[in-house]
């Protein structure tokens, strides 16, 4: 038997300094996995279709479990796979990583896409759409291209983002075609373990500031917006209704918390499941909830026609998921955000934010400014983030 699931006597420090290009790392707060080589790829366009496959292929396996991604579009003419890896070697550690920080090179060419003033005609855009289309939300993104002369460090990229943000998920994956996905997320889809479900769905945000007096009337400006709370609103009445069908109980806040990542103040609001069939996976349970209106819009197939409509690039694994489900069915995904996608010499990051009818367009382009510094920030190039 080839697979290795050791109570490794590792540091998360260790496994994130152990992560390669095309390995799996997932670091938490409370733990790192990091996952290596490949038994068997499963690739498949209908999450729902790979969610039913992946049991049956770790039973006959024998490997503890499964790693990778869904991207954003799941819907029925997607290009895009789900993709999954049952990895050779699996090393859980406790605790965060902590490491010393990285230095990389810096791109040679940078190009905003689109351009930060045809982002803000695309949120004029939307919200010309939102009523003449009856939508509540949708969440538009806008993508930075950076090219270097050299391989993108995606080793010290990810190393980088654990040590930046060890209460969040850091996340690095690999892609068909030999890309990776890397990224640091607030935002937790869902977490099972036995039978309960945990989600912590993220929607309303603004940018932190340097200054504490600012970042504090930030802080309390969200709090307080009436446009946030009803963009957050939108999703948690998805989310609990997503999950209604597969609990018999759920706990859920009756408002949401204030709550910071390094560049941005977000809403959240944390909801508690007890399954009721203990079958049901948690990649069972993310192909149920995949796109929330956190990163889609609502209703979902209007939002997503909207979405590729008015952005010039296609998500791929951008706002998808990523994570992974273990043989009794536990696991973790996260909400594929704060994120880029690697090719060889180049990479894209992705930022976006919800428009809603109240949405002011210089607003939503300086959200998605701050949510572009997660990225920069990790790869010493805060000083992009204003373009
Ligand atoms: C879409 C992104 O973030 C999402 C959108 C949010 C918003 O609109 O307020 C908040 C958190 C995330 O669910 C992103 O970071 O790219």
């Amino acid at each position: 038997m080839d697979v290795v699931s050791s109570p490794d006597p590792a540091t998360p420090a260790d496994l994130a300094a152990r992560y390669q290009r095309g390995d799996f790392l997932f670091t938490t707060a409370q733990r790192a996995l990091l996952a290596q080589g490949t038994i068997r790829t499963v690739t498949e366009t209908d999450p729902r279709r790979l969610a039913s496959v992946i049991p049956g292929v770790l039973a006959e396996t024998g490997a503890p479990l499964a790693v990778g991604v869904l991207p954003f579009d799941t819907g029925p003419d997607t290009k895009v796979p789900g993709y999954l890896v049952v990895p050779r070697t699996v090393h859980r550690s406790e605790g965060a990583p902590s490491l010393p920080r990285e230095v990389l090179p810096a791109p040679v060419r940078v190009r905003a896409v689109p351009s930060p003033s045809q982002h803000m005609e695309a949120v004029r855009s939307a919200v010309a759409a939102l009523a003449s289309r009856e939508l509540r939300k949708a969440v538009l993104a806008r993508a930075l291209d950076l090219e270097f002369d050299s391989p993108v460090p995606a080793e010290s990229i990810v190393r980088n983002l654990a040590v930046g943000n060890p209460r969040h998920f850091t996340y690095a994956a690999e892609l068909p075609g030999g890309r990776s996905l890397v990224g640091a997320t607030p935002e937790l889809l869902l977490r099972r373990t036995g039978r309960t479900v945990f989600s912590s769905p993220h929607a309303g945000s603004m940018p932190r500031s340097a200054d504490p007096v600012t970042d504090r009337a930030n802080g309390e400006a969200l709090r307080t917006s009436r446009k946030d709370q009803l963009e957050h609103a939108v999703v948690i009445d998805y989310v609990v209704e997503a999950l209604r069908p597969f609990c018999r109980s759920l706990d859920v806040p009756a408002g949401p918390e204030l709550v910071t990542t390094p560049a941005i103040w977000h809403l959240r609001t944390p909801i508690t499941g007890e399954l009721a069939d203990p079958d049901v996976t948690a990649l069972d349970l993310a192909a149920a909830l995949h796109p929330t209106p956190a990163i889609c819009g609502t209703p979902t197939d209007e939002a997503r026609e909207l979405v590729q409509e008015l952005e010039p690039f296609d998500r791929d694994y951008y706002a998808g998921a990523v994570g992974w489900v273990d043989a009794a069915g536990d696991g973790e995904w996260a909400v594929a955000i704060r994120c880029a996608e690697i090719a060889s010499t180049s990479m894209r990051l992705y930022a976006g934010g919800g428009i809603v009818p109240a949405s002011d367009p210089q607003a939503e382009l300086d959200e998605t400014t701050a949510k572009f510094r997660t990225l920069l920030t990790a790869m010493g190039l805060e000083d992009l983030a204003g373009v």
